[in-house]
């Protein structure tokens, strides 16, 4: 393998092309990214007098094996020393909360919150619990999330904390989401062991295997439950940029819109709007839709599979207040659809992470995410809505729900259009259809990024990586 092109500089381009460069069969690579900067959704804003504002992603999981793999490059990457970890017994932790019939209520957690009635529950979750092991396995080959939890655990349990939950990953609708592709190991827990309680318990089937390395085993020694970093999460996009730009193999274009791709005697030409480049195989990180839009005619069945991959507009608006202003201690709350179709939650950002807050005073920081599946339906079309009514609608809610009624001193408003996309009822058919058209017609070609095999930053950098193995058939 000579030159590999690898189409986006979100997170999941950067991941493929470092495992890429780690690889000595490679002898270079091409990173095309159409805006002027890398990362993606990956994107803080560093204020000069030292406050950090996420606009995406805000804490990064250390579990599973994907938490473990990121952590590795993390280390790898020498940012060990800018991490700043929550572990599971801060409040941050502890506490999430819902925001229901007007009020916010904690979210059950421990054994106290299993055997009680807990409002906004009616009776204890232990009931459902209990009885879960007694229903049937579904015979359906997918379900959706809010089906297959009604029928396991009760609708309540689906009406408001899964309906919920799908709205703080996914910004989506559980009545449409996929159980099988948005929470993998529910799924499997179900097909192997006939329960979810069971699928716990006993394990249900082979997950990735990744050995830990010293940072993820300190991950594990000191219980983290999410991490960030010292100057917000884009430095993680940041650092892999300069080690790929110190390999002396990777060439990354910034402003370097792909437009086309064309089939050629070695592999493809790869169209931009002032040159070609070639290469022998092309990585694609761009979202499905934008890959779908640059594929030649004759790849017809996959464009329309790409095409056919729904992502949500999301409106993230930070806002930073003075003084000590929350009533509860915590992540953040969570909005059920019944209860506010458009508002989907808070997250309380001065709590898990006090060292973003501006060093010189007491200050709080929050951030209102608002749309996703409801947001034509709430707010009209993403085109039309104005940055002063979308700051009215969060700053309204800060009020309402957290009884904040003093004006926010500092606030951004971002539109993030088309940013997370909606693994539907049968999206795996879609993926294995799509990786099989590759494979049939030997298309020097890879799927990655978060269209495809998970949404999460952990997920979309082991995508990268299950890229590079595959192409190359090696660990990396
Ligand atoms: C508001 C929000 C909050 C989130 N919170 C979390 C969280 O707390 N934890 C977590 O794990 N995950 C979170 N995520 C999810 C995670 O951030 C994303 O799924 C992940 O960053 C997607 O990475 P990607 O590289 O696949 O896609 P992207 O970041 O979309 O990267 C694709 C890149 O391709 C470029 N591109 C598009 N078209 C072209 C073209 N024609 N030519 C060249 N380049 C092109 C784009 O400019 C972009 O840089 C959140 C996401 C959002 C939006
Ligand atoms: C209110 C909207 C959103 C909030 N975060 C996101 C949205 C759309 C996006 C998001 N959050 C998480 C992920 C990654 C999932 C993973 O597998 O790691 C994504 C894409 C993390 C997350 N956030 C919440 C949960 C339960 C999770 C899963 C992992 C974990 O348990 O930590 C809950 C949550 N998200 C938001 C709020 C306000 C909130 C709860 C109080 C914001």
């Amino acid at each position: 393998m000579r030159t590999v092109a690898v189409l986006g500089g979100g997170i999941g381009g950067l991941a493929a092309s470092y495992y890429l460069c780690k690889n000595p069969q490679v002898t270079k690579v091409i990173v095309l990214e159409s805006s002027s900067r890398f990362g993606g959704w990956l994107w803080s804003t560093r204020r000069s007098d030292g406050a950090v504002f996420e606009h995406g992603p805000r804490g990064i999981r250390p579990a599973g094996a994907v938490g473990r793999n990121t952590l590795n490059m993390v280390d790898d990457l020498g940012l060990g020393g800018e991490i700043l970890p929550v572990t599971y017994s801060h409040v941050a932790s502890k506490n999430r909360y819902l925001y229901v019939k007007g009020q916010l209520h904690r979210m059950p957690s421990g054994i106290s919150g299993l055997v009680r009635t807990v409002p906004p529950f009616s009776r204890p979750i232990l009931l459902s619990v209990a009885s879960e092991i007694l229903v049937k396995k579904g015979k359906e080959d997918d379900e959706s999330i809010h089906s297959f939890v009604s029928r396991r655990l009760g609708k309540e349990l689906a009406d408001i904390a899964v309906d919920s939950l799908c709205r703080g990953v996914f910004a989506g609708d559980c009545r449409q989401l996929s159980v099988r592709s948005c929470f993998p190991p529910l799924y499997k827990a179900e097909q192997r062991r006939g329960s979810l309680i069971l699928g716990m318990l006993l394990g249900s089937g082979p997950t990735p295997v990744v050995s830990p390395g010293p940072l993820a085993q300190r991950s594990i020694n000191e219980s983290w439950a999410q991490w960030s970093l010292r100057r917000g999460v884009e430095s993680l996009p940041e650092s892999i940029a300069d080690y790929l730009q110190q390999s002396g193999k990777v060439e990354l274009h910034k402003e370097a819109a792909v437009k086309q791709i064309r089939p050629s005697a070695s592999g493809w030409q790869v169209h931009l709007e002032d040159g070609v480049v070639s290469a022998d195989h092309v990585i694609s990180a761009l979202p499905a839709k934008a890959l779908s839009s640059v594929l030649p005619p004759s790849c017809q069945p996959l464009i329309q599979q790409l095409q056919d991959v729904s992502s949500v507009t999301v409106a993230v608006i930070n806002l930073e207040y003075e003084g000590s202003v929350l009533p509860v201690m915590g992540f953040g709350h969570l909005v059920p659809s019944s209860e506010d179709r458009g508002l989907l939650g808070v997250v309380y950002d001065s709590v898990p992470f006090p060292q973003h807050n501006r060093p010189d005073g007491q200050t709080t920081r929050l951030t209102v995410m608002m749309g996703g599946a409801w947001f034509q339906e709430v707010f009209g079309s993403p085109e039309a809505v104005t940055e002063e009514q979308l700051l009215a609608r969060a700053t309204e809610a800060v009020r309402c729900h957290l009884g904040v009624t003093t004006a926010p001193s500092w606030s951004l408003v971002a539109l993030h259009r088309d940013c997370i996309p909606q693994y539907y009822l049968g999206h795996f058919l879609k993926v294995e259809s799509m990786r099989s058209f590759i494979r049939e017609n030997n298309l020097p070609l890879s799927l990655t990024g978060s269209s495809y095999d998970g949404v999460s930053v952990n997920d979309v950098i082991f995508s990268g990586r299950t890229a590079v193995e595959e192409l190359l058939g090696t660990g990396v």
